[in-house]
């Protein structure tokens, strides 16, 4: 029989899994058991919404069963089954979501990440096993087929004589080299039900194996007889029905990996159930870690969505808002119908309710986070706050409220992630407004020159370092009754009599200011005496409603339509350049142009714009130089 060949990615997968030393090897029953679990949903679906097959319920259940002469484990389910086409393709290719494909070559030389950041699912067996052979009927076909393979060097297919519909696993398992690498235990019925009772205790259907023990015999003391009993080793009451009250932070954990809900450890969660006009029960969990594609079209977000304990959808998207996205869980009600279809369920009420009590519980969730433990709340602002602040701007801000106390920015003086509420409680008597600085990095933003007089009056700087936080916070206009502005903007908001005598402008420094203006016509609306500049010769300010950050982010756009600041050109009276540019003013008014194009281009780089004509100002730059 010819031996068809694993796809190349699944190839290297395989060859990890198998020179694996990855120390929970015993995860491969919870992966195998979570895909019967799967094909037995599938079937139950089918079985509930299509009169032609008839179903028992007792019909639905997994098996395990060991052959220790054999050194065989076998893993049996009444799911839906896969045909041959099926076979080959679910078990000759892996990583179809592209997850193996994200991992860079290097990083897949150990397995341990891999089987930590993605889970492997059905590979996870070769860790154990030397050989593997699935046999398989799908529903509605004659015939079964099983699937063989020892491993990375191919797999083979053949037509075979199986009765029921469904799936059947076999391992033989490998030998126990030594203390460190013992495969026995996969063969022991206790640990198998150990690791069942760990990892898959919540499976829906029953999990059955024929378990041994020693009995006392009945009337005769002392002695002990062996009895064989079919057991049903998980309790199969999915956790979300469970009391909230038996349930550790270890079975949430648990269940969220056990459901490949991410393989991060969840920051929160929360067990929500509810008795009122349509009932409910959720779990909900608010990741560490963002999953690599998060913040790319890819990501899906949803919910699993459950109809009295019957899985009708994988991902509900219509269960979370775009700025929760995050969030990872199931919501099983039974007011839901099983047949709802797609188009139904965009519109459902019950639906459109359920979301909107979702909302406000991890809301709370994340309020009690914040409140609680600061650390981790950092933690999940630095994966998904961008998120947030998307979530201020879009839908013209209907959700800022909602939002705005989530919100966390860099503080200029307390160099740490703060909220907006912490900014207003630390505000000066005197001070009106709430003080942002944009810029790439905190570093950046550390040295801008627009920042120095704000700094100086002893007020706190907000950081924005994300392209989106300006647009969030023009969205948000105010908070508690103060205004944002920028340290950039051409009215700083307070009045310093010092200051203002300082900054008056002479007749002759107009006249300055005019000239200038003219050379640079079309590129900055005025030219004027700053009143912010301490150190520094030279910034930009700006006018209007659009800075120049978010010009910056605007002309990066797909459909970029110019749109631009009006920048101001701000000039530091008391500086020694200003004392040179007026000396060539006097008696080289040639030199002023090239003395004007210079600073207006430092004040651009100093923004982190681009030059319009770096090779013109190099020359500048190397005329005055000689
Ligand atoms: N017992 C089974 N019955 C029916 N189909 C199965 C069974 N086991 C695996 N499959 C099919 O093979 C596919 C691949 O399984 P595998 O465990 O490798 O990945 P997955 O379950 O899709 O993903 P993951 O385990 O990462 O959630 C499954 O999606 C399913 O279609």
């Amino acid at each position: 029989m010819a031996k068809q060949q694993f796809e190349a990615e699944s190839k290297r997968l395989l060859d990890m899994m198998i020179n694996s030393i990855y120390s929970k090897r015993e995860v491969f029953v919870r992966e195998l058991i979570s895909n019967a679990s799967d094909a037995i949903d599938k079937m139950y679906y089918r079985a509930l919404t299509d009169d032609s097959i008839t179903f028992n319920q007792s019909d639905y259940y997994i098996r395990l069963s060991v052959d220790k002469e054999k050194r065989q484990l076998t893993l049996t389910d009444t799911g839906i089954g896969m045909t041959k086409e099926e076979l080959e393709s679910n078990l000759g290719v892996i990583a179809k979501s592209g997850s193996l494909a994200f991992k860079k070559e290097n990083e897949l030389k150990d397995g341990h990440d891999i089987i930590g950041q993605f889970g492997v699912g059905f590979y996870a067996a070769f860790m154990v096993a030397d050989q593997v052979t699935v046999k398989s009927k799908a529903l509605g076909e004659e015939q079964a087929f099983q699937w063989f393979s020892e491993g990375a060097e191919g797999f083979t297919i053949e037509l075979v004589e199986k009765d029921d519909v469904g799936t059947e696993i076999t391992l033989t398992i490998k030998q126990s080299t030594d203390e460190d690498d013992d495969f026995d235990q996969f063969l022991d019925e206790n640990t198998l039900q150990t690791i069942v009772k760990k990892y898959s205790d919540f499976i829906r259907y029953p999990i059955k194996m024929e378990v041994t023990t020693e009995q006392p015999k009945e009337d005769e003391e002392d002695e002990f007889e062996t009895v064989v009993e079919d057991k049903t080793i998980n309790s199969m009451v999915p956790i979300w029905k469970k009391n909230k009250a038996e349930l550790t932070d270890e079975d949430y954990k648990n269940f969220y990996n056990e459901k490949h809900y991410g393989f991060d450890t969840p920051l929160q969660h929360v067990h929500v159930s509810v008795d009122g006009n349509i009932r409910y029960q959720a779990i909900l969990y608010i990741p560490e870690t963002a999953p690599y594609n998060y913040y790319s079209a890819d990501y899906e977000k949803g919910l699993e969505l459950y109809s009295n304990g019957v899985l009708i959808k994988n991902k509900a998207p219509e269960l979370l808002p775009d700025y929760f996205s995050f969030v990872k869980g199931l919501v099983d009600s039974e007011d839901l119908s099983l047949n709802i279809s797609r188009e139904m369920l965009q519109h459902d009420r019950q639906l459109k309710l359920i979301e909107k009590n979702l909302v406000k519980k991890v809301k709370q969730e994340l309020v009690k986070l914040f409140k609680g433990n600061r650390e981790s709340y950092q933690k999940f602002f630095e994966a998904f706050g961008r998120q947030l602040k998307y979530g201020v701007y879009s839908d013209f801000g209907q959700n800022k409220d909602t939002l705005k106390d989530l919100l966390l920015f860099y503080s200029s003086t307390e160099e740490k992630l703060v909220s907006l509420a912490e900014y207003i409680e630390r505000m000066k008597d005197d001070q009106a407004f709430i003080y942002y600085a944009t810029g790439e990095t905190n570093a950046r933003i550390e040295r801008l020159p627009q920042t120095e007089v704000v700094r100086d009056k002893g007020y706190e700087i907000l950081y924005f370092t994300d392209d989106i936080d300006e647009f969030a916070i023009k969205m948000l206009t105010e908070y508690d009754g103060k205004s944002f502005k920028s340290v950039s903007s051409g009215d700083l908001g307070f009045e310093d009599e010092e200051v203002d005598q300082a900054t008056e402008s002479t007749e002759d420094d107009k006249a300055i200011f005019d000239k200038m203006k003219e050379i640079l016509k079309g590129k900055v609306s005025d030219v004027r005496v700053s009143k912010r500049l301490k150190s520094h010769p030279v910034c930009l300010s700006n006018e209007g409603d659009i800075s120049i950050e978010m010009e910056k982010v605007l002309s990066m756009m797909p459909d970029n339509q110019g749109v631009q600041a009006e920048k101001v050109l701000e000039i530091n009276t008391h500086h020694d350049i200003f004392t040179a540019l007026k000396a060539v003013f006097a008696t080289d008014e040639a030199k002023v142009e090239t003395y004007t194009n210079i600073l207006y281009n430092q004040a651009l780089l100093i923004e982190g714009l681009p030059i319009e004509d770096p090779v013109s100002y190099t020359n500048d730059v190397w005329a005055v130089m000689k």
